[in-house]
């Protein structure tokens, strides 16, 4: 299938030399070309430019883009999309005035979908994400991380993780499964931390890597969840296994875990909604992405990330959902980016690239996705005719988009 689409009022990110990601300053030059085409065949771009040069060859598919804008589809890079059921009961509570740590610490929270999931068939699972996955697409998602975490024993972290192999089969949009057993230590391990330790790295791991279920490995590093020390651990073992790190830290506390995961080539930080100067040194040192969730804060009403701060000292941020039932039961992209601008003070132009390619390269994908250019995957947001750019963090409520290509296909 050839795919033109033809009178674009702006394309944005198109770069046949893109990097892998984009820091600081540069995060304010979001490449840009008004009256431009895109050539797709099968499922790449192989070409693209101002109209003036518009191949004349005829497609077999053409698509009008007049007063439109065309940009890459976003590299959610973190969410938890596969769990059992919703928590509106903790929404309530919290509206109430119960904080999400408190929740937790009385055993509800991640330890109350972990024991919702254990009792879940693994058919069930796959059809609810699957389900949240077609939706999050229509968002204008064209490729996404998938975490466990709400397994808690080595049977319901398998469930979970082969929820996300079947996924990878059932769809075009790139997947990237991260395993993250330490999300919350089980009530029946609430006196033998180590104990639980032993049986990620004894039995869940070996496993894991047996049947290649994951890509990363994941911790939760809070004083509410897993010590550094731990971390570290747990990442050593990950390493055994040749699992990067992805590591949720700094959501409430600096305790060193920025640190820790830089130590070990930890490829992002995610969260960081605290962070303090020697933080902010040590990821500008790094290759390390801060990848930064604003819809957690909305949620939870906690404060957001310093975000302009970061990209003025000179950072990549990255941008993702977070997607999970129980700080963000939302998987819609076009809301992180009007939360970053309002909320983090983020310019339109460096919250598309957060959600785009330091998103991509966040799941190790931004060889082939999260930018405009020949040879890449032909993954993109055609939006309805609109005016500027800022018109999509801007329009928070509207639905922005017209059409998702994934693979070459609409
Ligand atoms: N903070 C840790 N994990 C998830 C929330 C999980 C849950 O509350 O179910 C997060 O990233 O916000
Ligand atoms: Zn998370």
């Amino acid at each position: 299938m050839r795919t033109l689409i033809r009178n674009i009022k702006t394309l944005l990110l198109g770069d046949d030399q893109a990097p892998m990601m984009v820091k600081g300053a540069a995060m304010q030059n979001l490449p840009t070309l008004n009256n431009a085409f895109v050539w797709v065949e099968k499922d790449k771009i192989v070409d693209w430019g101002p109209m003036s040069e518009c191949p004349v060859a005829t497609p077999d598919q053409t698509i009008d883009a007049t007063g439109a804008f065309v940009l890459p589809t976003w590299c959610d890079s973190h969410t938890h999309l596969v769990f059992a059921a919703t928590r509106e009961g903790e929404f309530i509570d919290k509206i109430q005035g119960v904080s999400y740590e408190e929740i937790a610490r009385k055993g509800g929270g991640i330890l109350n979908s972990a024991q919702r999931l254990q009792n879940t068939p693994q058919e069930v699972l796959l059809e609810a994400a699957y389900k949240r996955l077609m939706e999050v697409k229509n968002y204008g998602t064209g490729a996404i991380e998938i975490k466990s975490g709400y397994g808690l024993s080595l049977a319901a972290e398998l469930k979970m993780l082969r929820v996300i192999q079947q996924l990878k089969t059932m769809t075009k949009i790139p997947i990237k499964a991260t395993f993250l057993g330490a999300h919350a230590l089980p009530l029946a391990y609430k006196d033998n931390r180590a104990g639980y330790l032993q049986l990620i790295i004894d039995e869940m791991l070996p496993q894991i890597a047996e049947e290649g279920l994951a890509d990363y490995i994941d911790v939760f590093c809070e004083k509410v969840a897993f010590s550094v020390a731990e971390t570290e651990q747990l990442m050593e073992a990950g390493a055994r296994y040749g699992l990067k790190p992805k590591i949720h830290t700094n959501q409430f506390n600096c305790m060193g875990g920025i640190q820790a995961s830089v130590a070990h080539q930890a490829i992002s930080v995610d969260h960081l909604e605290v962070i303090n100067e020697e933080e902010i040194a040590c990821l500008l040192a790094s290759d390390t992405m801060a990848t930064l969730l604003p819809s957690a804060p909305f949620f939870i009403n906690d404060h957001y990330p310093q975000a302009r701060k970061m990209i003025d000292a000179g950072m990549a941020v990255a941008l993702a959902s977070d997607y999970n039932p129980g700080s963000t039961p939302s998987g819609k992209i076009p809301f992180v980016l009007s939360l970053a601008c309002i909320k983090m003070k983020m310019l339109p132009e460096e919250a598309i690239f957060a959600a785009t390619l330091n998103g991509a390269y966040a799941m190790e994908e931004a060889h082939r996705l999260g930018s405009i250019s020949k040879g890449k995957l032909a993954n993109l947001i055609i939006t309805k005719p609109m005016d500027s750019i800022a018109y999509m963090p801007y329009a928070f409520g509207s639905d922005w988009i017209d059409k998702v290509m994934i693979s070459g296909e609409i």
